[in-house]
């Protein structure tokens, strides 16, 4: 069953579309990132989900209830979830077991007593129980903020950008917490972000979207070696696209041209223009004469790789491709480039999908 189901869900500011008849359907216990540039109705979507605002057009179901449609409006504290935001919102007065205890009065004390100890346990705070939050380190606080909203044994857990105010050795810490709780508890959870390393590190499931609507709902690999479209090709992994002519499509297979080359590559387009999605992976430098040409425009050094800029003679408006090496090449040099790998897809409007995924 879908833990979260959107219909065409939409929300307007004035004249902007922040929410732009979004339709997609999310599997119990999944963990869904939603990404994608700024602006673009992530946190619009997530505050519809919470229902801390409404949408004006569309329906939103939480399991099978219908929480959000026309004459239907169910607010926050009746739908079930758990939220985690930046700002930890701890009471500063209260001892780490009194915040994560917050919000369980409906509980008998010795219920509420297991609840908090099992929460903390989960999160690794068994034994700071008795702390206060100033005298926490601020991931510390973050899993006390966490073990709060597991706590109440919400159906689904929103955690908007919950790293931003960690540093980046904590946040690999804490990506690496939230899998395991999340495998752990089985929990469906929805994470905010515009990190995609962050999105693709923790998510099974990513949702990217842009000018408010939903690009490509799927699986990391998916967006990695499937992108819907020349969006999310180019968003994802510092993708770029080039465009080729296909000649010929066979079974998920293209034969296309470009600068008088010809490939075959997994893709999906028919005869006639299309976009070739390349990651830098997919590159390498030719060792004979064939190949496209290309220039050295840029080189640099980065995690230990040469990392080149090449700009194609051929199709010299395309921004230049990315290619990683583990030996040096000279700055304005020729070399030829040989695409190994990548995706076609057909360069056509990009029109407004929507998503069904099957439960894993
Ligand atoms: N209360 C509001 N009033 C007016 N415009 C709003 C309001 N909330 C959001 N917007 C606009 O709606 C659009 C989507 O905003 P939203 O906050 O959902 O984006 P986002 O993807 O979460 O961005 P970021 O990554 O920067 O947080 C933006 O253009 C934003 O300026």
């Amino acid at each position: 069953m879908a833990a979260l189901s959107f219909q065409n869900l939409s929300r307007s500011f004035g004249d902007i579309r922040a929410l732009d008849g979004v339709s997609a359907d999310i599997p119990e216990g999944s963990f869904l990132a939603l990404l994608g540039p700024s602006g673009c109705g992530k946190t619009t979507l997530l505050r519809l989900i919470a229902g801390l605002d409404r949408p004006d057009g569309g329906s939103l179901h939480i399991g099978e209830t219908l929480v959000a449609g026309p004459e239907q409006f169910i607010g926050p504290e009746a739908r079930g979830l758990g939220m985690v935001f930046q700002s930890y919102a701890l009471w500063p007065h209260m001892t780490v077991a009194g915040n994560v205890a917050f919000g369980l009065n409906r509980l008998g004390r010795a219920d509420r007593a297991t609840r908090v100890e099992r929460a903390l346990h989960t999160v690794g705070l068994s034994d700071m129980a008795g702390r206060r939050p100033h005298e926490l380190s601020g991931g510390q606080r973050q899993r006390v903020a966490l073990a709060r909203a597991l706590a109440a044994r919400p159906r689904v857990l929103l955690l908007d950008e919950p790293l931003a105010n960690l540093d980046a050795h904590l946040r690999q810490q804490m990506l690496a917490e939230f899998r395991r709780i999340h495998a752990e508890t089985g929990c469906t959870m929805v994470f905010v972000t515009h990190d995609q390393n962050e999105a693709m590190a923790v998510a099974d499931l990513i949702g990217v979207m842009d000018r408010g609507q939903l690009m490509q709902l799927g699986s990391p690999q998916d967006l990695f070696q499937r992108p819907a479209n020349e969006m999310v090709a180019r968003f994802v992994g510092h993708g770029r696209t080039l465009p080729v002519t296909v000649v010929l499509r066979g079974t998920r297979r293209c034969r296309f041209m470009i600068g008088g080359c010809t490939f075959t590559l997994p893709g999906i387009a028919p005869p006639g223009p299309a976009w070739l999605c390349l990651h830098p992976s997919d590159l390498t430098l030719s060792t004979n004469k064939s190949g496209l040409v290309a220039r050295v425009t840029d080189l640099r050094f980065e995690d230990g790789y040469q990392v080149a800029h090449l700009w194609l003679e051929d199709l010299p408006e395309a921004a230049p491709l990315v290619l990683r090496l583990d030996h040096p090449l000279v700055l304005g040099a020729e070399v030829r480039v040989t695409v190994r790998g990548g995706w076609v897809l057909p360069r056509a409007a990009v029109s407004t999908p929507s998503f069904q995924t099957v439960p894993a």
